[in-house]
């Protein structure tokens, strides 16, 4: 085997004509070498090569920071089959780590990053973020992005080898992903697949991929943008597929196209600390013991703290900024960064700045930064034990956002973000007998969430019967049966369960399927307002624009601050006002946003996607030349909310005697969110996009409807 330093300085002077001397990249590539051969897995990578030297399939098991992500993708590159087509897919469950992992794994290998420059040979592809270069060899992307790229090349040509990050956090997009990879393998010999978790189930994932299916007579599918001829070669590929879950009777392992691996041991240590007894207020709690650590342990030593959601997040962080003014100067400074899936980009990657001297970060996050995430710095970890997470409500019909215990894994995930460049510690704010009683894994979402996105994506990667995919954990039949029929209401499936061009229009923009059937209905002449309704979109697609307000002086100065957006019929007008004054502002962006009490960067993030869907409904010719309407007009405005109750329909609730509102769907009492412009205020029927449940149910993001529209809509 050539010895990989070796390969590298070869690659170098290739890179840098005219023997220049080593560039900065070449001293960092350097430097990080010697930090990458402590990692565990720097031992394994001959085995790990020749696993897939001899196999098709490897299933590596491995702790966190054990070195998976980082270092799998570089052992791979240089290996024979891995130079034609050559390149290398690294999926994770979020953005934020696909981006970090892509900039550490680029200056590892001394390359630029992303499109930064066209011999740049590590990339990443997020939701509305595309940064590769021609040379991109390893690109780090997302679930969702792989899922996207299937749509357009369902063979994946362009890749020598897929690598499944984090398999144990089983979201429904890594078992289409599964599933799809395991069909793939039938008809694409060669195509190599790496499965990684820190606590995969092996045996189960050995026994999926070992499982015989049918082989698939498969035509080899061009790229194309005719999705008709596409559409009838692909409709062989799965419809034959006869699956039924697999259990141990099913498997056929011959052991020969598999290999698994586990690499032992992590890099540092990190000590557990539990409370002695439970905790109701996990606040409060976190607060105490973020300051305890702050006032007690040396710095450098950030903080990563694990919290639920957006909410409990900017409450910690007010308070923590308010206690911290009473620090003496005796104390190091307490820097406080909020980290949360809405955030824009460039804020989500503040926290991987150095922490200035004399200094402490102190990041405040959801469960986002639980897998693949090494912020430098951090070397204490405090765990609320809890997540949000998203959970099909039978009754009501849809998902909807619940507070919820984490399982075992995720308590060791997290544990492990803290003992990634040094020892660190971890401070459990629940009881050991707690954690003992939590679930070991994470039930998979395809068992608890709405199914319909999945079906779309499966419908239009040529999966007639879906009920035959082959899934890891088969998802219940109801659940999917379910799913058909959303697809069905939305117009995005024929009768006969065929996927339409609008599905296949909604399959292709990266929204949900009503979000996207709120696009397409926006396009058509009758309504007419598709500029208008991504600025909606793009509004929903965010966190929250309006900053959140507690007090009851505050409320007042916001109602006179926001008065000329606030619209009457609700939300989502409100939303479209609040986005079309702000693009309109010709000088201060940032002031208007501080004189409307609006967060400045939501807008932006805004913006941006406002600028993406616009390209990408551009490129999908539902977007020609059409203009906004200028400050769109009664009639535009009504025609507005009829495309939201086209996409969300069985989101309706009315008006009861006694002024509650109820569900159509499941009879549920749901009031307005104490953040809608709508609060306190009563129509014939609500249109809600959101239902979330904390002390109560509520409808978020809502708008007042008429019945006769409900009717309307669904002729
Ligand atoms: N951005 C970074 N900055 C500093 N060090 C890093 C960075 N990314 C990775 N590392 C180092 O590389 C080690 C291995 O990281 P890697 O993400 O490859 O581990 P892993 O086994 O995939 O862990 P996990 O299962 O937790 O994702 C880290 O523990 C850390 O020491």
């Amino acid at each position: 085997m050539e010895n990989s330093a070796n390969v590298k300085r070869k690659r170098v002077s290739e890179d840098s004509p005219g023997r220049t001397p080593p560039s900065q990249l070449q001293q960092k590539r350097i430097k990080l070498l010697d930090s990458r051969k402590q990692l565990p897995i720097w031992q394994r990578q001959k085995d790990i090569r020749d696993a897939l030297r001899d196999h098709d399939v490897l299933i590596l098991s491995g702790e966190t920071g054990s070195g998976k992500s980082t270092q799998v993708p570089q052992f791979l590159l240089d290996q024979p089959w891995c130079r034609f087509p050559g390149k290398i897919a690294v999926t994770q469950p979020r953005r934020v780590a696909a981006i970090s992992l892509a900039r550490r794994v680029a200056e590892e290998m001394g390359t630029p990053l992303g499109s930064s420059s066209p011999a740049s040979k590590v990339g990443y592809s997020v939701r509305f973020d595309e940064s590769t270069s021609p040379s991109t060899r390893i690109k780090f992307l997302t679930e969702g992005m792989l899922l996207q790229e299937m749509l357009r090349d369902a063979s994946l040509r362009q890749y020598s080898c897929v690598v499944v990050d984090e398999v144990h956090e089983r979201s429904v997009n890594i078992d289409l992903i599964l599933g799809f990879l395991r069909q793939l393998q039938t008809r694409r010999k060669g195509l190599k697949v790496v499965v990684m978790s820190a606590t995969a189930d092996v045996g189960s994932l050995r026994r999926f991929f070992a499982a015989r299916l049918p082989e698939y007579a498969q035509p080899d599918q061009k790229t194309t943008s005719d999705r008709s001829q596409e559409d009838d070669a692909l409709e062989t590929d799965a419809n034959d597929a006869s699956w039924h879950g697999f259990s141990d009777e099913d498997s056929h392992d011959s052991g020969s196209d598999i290999a698994t691996c586990h690499v032992e041991g992590r890099q540092y240590p990190v000590v557990t600390q539990y409370l002695d007894t439970p905790t109701e207020d996990t606040i409060e709690a976190s607060l105490h013991r973020i300051f305890q650590i702050h006032c007690k342990e040396p710095t450098p030593g950030d903080l990563l703290v694990f919290m639920t959601g957006q909410e409990t997040i900017q409450s910690l962080q007010k308070l923590i900024e308010e206690y911290a003014l009473g620090l003496t100067a005796d104390y190091p400074r307490m820097l406080v960064l909020p980290l949360f899936a809405a955030l824009p980009q460039a804020a989500q990657q503040q926290i991987f700045q150095p922490t200035p001297r004399n200094s402490r970060k102190v990041i405040l996050t959801t469960n986002i930064a639980e897998t693949s995430v090494t912020v430098p710095g951090v070397r204490f970890v405090v765990d609320t034990g809890k997540a949000k997470v998203k959970q099909f409500r039978n009754r009501l019909g849809l998902d909807s956002l619940l507070v919820k215990q984490i399982s075992q894994s995720s308590a060791d995930q997290r544990k492990g973000r803290a003992g990634r460049e040094a020892a660190g510690q971890c401070y459990r704010l629940y009881t050991e007998e707690a954690y003992k009683s939590l679930d070991k894994d994470n039930t998979p979402e395809v068992l608890r969430c709405d199914l319909s996105q999945a079906v779309l994506t499966m419908k239009a990667r040529g999966v007639g019967d879906v009920l035959a995919f082959p899934f890891l954990t088969p998802p219940p039949k109801e659940a999917m049966e379910k799913a058909l029929l959303q697809l069905l209401e939305l117009g995005a499936l024929d009768e006969h369960g065929k996927i339409s061009p609008i599905g296949r229009k909604i399959a292709r923009l990266p929204l949900t399927p009503a979000l996207g059937r709120v696009i397409i209905e926006a396009a058509t002449p009758e309504m007419d307002c598709l500029v208008e309704a991504i600025d909606t979109v793009a509004c929903l697609s965010v966190e929250h624009i309006f900053l959140a307000i507690d007090t009851e002086e505050g409320r007042e100065k916001a109602q006179v601050a926001r008065r000329q957006l606030l619209r009457r019929q609700g939300d989502h007008l409100t939303y479209l006002a609040a986005v079309q004054a702000y693009a309109a502002e010709p000088s201060d962006r940032r002031r208007w946003a501080e004189d409307h009490m609006i967060s400045h960067r939501a807008m932006q993030s805004v913006m941006d996607v406002r600028k993406q869907l616009t390209a990408q409904c551009r490129q999908a010719k539902l977007l020609q030349k059409q203009e906004a309407h200028p400050a769109a007009d009664e009639a535009t405005q009504e025609r507005i909310v009829k495309c939201f109750l086209r996409g969300f329909s069985a989101n309706v609730a009315r008006v009861c005697p006694d002024g509650s509102y109820k569900t159509f769907a499941g009879n549920q009492t749901v009031a307005i969110h104490p953040s809608s412009v709508l609060f306190g205020r009563k129509g014939e029927a609500i249109l809600y996009n959101q239902f979330v449940y904390t002390n109560k149910a509520y409808a978020r993001d809502v708008s007042v409807v008429q019945l006769r529209w409900l009717e309307e809509a669904l002729q």
